[in-house]
């Protein structure tokens, strides 16, 4: 655990982006960020844990929807930089839109935006109470 930790290149606010990926057909589905904790908790709990810039806090993904990320595979890039997780999405959607993936929205050759992909939950329905 501590030389994976020592082998990981944390900023200067101690975190360390990680990519989600669905471990079965390796669509992208979410970036979040992880301190050298969260890296530990991940690893030993197979449950993807980020911190949250925004609420400042451990988060482990799924803890209110239920949509949690089981982690298959843990890797991380040739400079230490980036972490990449390959894990079975419970509920099939990643993103708090309802979306499967974060990444539902595209630039086209044009420079206009496209939706890609339908909602697969309603989160008024799944996050109860709002943020
Ligand atoms: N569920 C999500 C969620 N799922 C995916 N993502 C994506 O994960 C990335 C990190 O989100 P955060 O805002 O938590 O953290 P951050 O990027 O460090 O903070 P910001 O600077 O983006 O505000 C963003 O790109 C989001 O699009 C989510 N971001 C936030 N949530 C919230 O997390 C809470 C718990 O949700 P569950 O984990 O699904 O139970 C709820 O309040 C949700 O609204
Ligand atoms: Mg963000
Ligand atoms: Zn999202």
């Amino acid at each position: 655990m501590d030389t994976i930790i020592k082998s990981l290149k944390f900023d200067e606010k101690g975190l360390i982006p990680a990519v989600v990926q669905d471990w079965k057909d390796n669509a992208v589905l979410m970036v979040a960020y992880m301190n050298k904790e969260a890296v530990k908790r991940t690893l030993k709990t197979k449950k993807a844990t980020f911190w949250s810039r925004s609420r400042q806090s451990f988060w482990v993904k799924g803890e209110s929807s239920g949509n949690i990320q089981k982690v298959k595979e843990f890797y991380y890039d040739c400079d230490g930089d980036c972490i990449l997780i390959k894990v079975q999405q419970i509920g099939g959607a990643a993103c708090h839109t309802g979306h499967r993936s974060c990444f539902f929205t595209k630039v086209t050759s044009a420079g206009n935006t496209k939706t890609v992909g339908k909602k697969l939950f309603d989160p008024e329905k799944v996050y109860k109470k709002t943020k």
